[in-house]
């Protein structure tokens, strides 16, 4: 089986341009097929309270009303995804800006309103993607950089964890290659004391990672990262990883073990 690497790089590196560079100069190194997915929630975030638009979020995700879901489209599948493909164009590499509208890859469904309406956020049900696209694309050295925008189908855009993309391409591409998923951020992985790099867990399992929840050591955004990471390995996925971007070639990470 060929291998595939899928990296997932989160809204504050982006933000960072010296960060950014670097990173976008090692995933240009990667060898092989490899697909981008990236964030953009600091910029939707920032924006969204320029314009006014209150923000919510909940345990790491975004409760998304139509004036967030269209900050979310300008956002992600505008400006940060366009401005990822042009820069990896100027490196070299032959990216294609996607959302998961594009070619149908992603079909989502609204999520039902339960004790929190969480609004324009869809749910990714992997059977509904269609990876047939992907994969010629990927046989034609092309890579996909894919953002945090799904859809219902029916016209309707929804705003979906960047997380749970890159988690729910890297199930569905398992099946036909060895696939490696690499959540890149601005920390070096998950930490006992996200303040101490030296708290560090080099590996993570599913009991430690719930039992970390509750005591309130693992919270927000990493909540989403460790729940999609842990699905993709149920899933079949090679390997998860946790990890500053700085260290994207190398081996100081989180690695999720079953
Ligand atoms: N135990 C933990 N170890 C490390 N980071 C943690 C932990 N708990 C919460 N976090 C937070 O999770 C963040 C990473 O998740 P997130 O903000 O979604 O990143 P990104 O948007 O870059 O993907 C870190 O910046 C950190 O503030
Ligand atoms: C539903 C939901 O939470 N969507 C996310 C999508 C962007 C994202 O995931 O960005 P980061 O990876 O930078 O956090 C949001 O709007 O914040």
């Amino acid at each position: 089986m060929n291998s595939l690497n899928i990296v997932k790089i989160g809204g504050s590196v982006l933000e960072e341009e010296s960060s950014l560079q670097q990173f976008l100069d090692d995933f240009g190194r990667i060898e092989g097929p490899k697909i981008l997915v990236h964030g953009g929630g600091t910029k939707a975030t920032a924006l969204s309270k320029e314009l006014g638009i209150p923000v919510r979020m909940h345990e790491g995700r975004r409760i998304t009303d139509a004036e967030s879901l269209d900050v979310a489209v300008m956002v992600y599948a505008g400006l940060i995804n366009k401005s990822l493909v042009a820069r990896l164009q100027g490196q070299n590499c032959n990216a294609v800006g996607l959302t998961g509208a594009d070619l149908n890859v992603i079909p989502a469904s609204k999520r039902k309103p339960d004790s929190i309406d969480f609004g324009f956020v869809g749910d990714i049900e992997t059977q509904e993607m269609n990876g047939y696209f992907i994969s010629r694309l990927l046989d034609e050295g092309v890579v996909p950089v894919f953002c945090a925008i799904t859809h219902d189908g029916d016209g309707q855009l929804l705003n979906t964890n960047a997380d749970t993309i890159a988690s729910s391409l890297c199930s569905l591409l398992s099946e036909n290659y060895e696939v490696r998923l690499t959540y890149c951020m601005d920390v070096e992985g998950v930490m006992l004391d996200k303040y101490q790099p030296d708290t560090l867990f080099e590996t993570l399992n599913s009991e430690q990672f719930h039992h970390y929840k509750q005591e309130g050591v693992i919270k927000d955004g990493m909540i989403p990262k460790l729940f999609n990471g842990f699905k993709a390995l149920e899933n079949g996925v090679h390997k998860v990883s946790i990890k500053h971007s700085k260290n994207l070639l190398n081996g100081t990470e989180t690695a999720l073990i079953s």
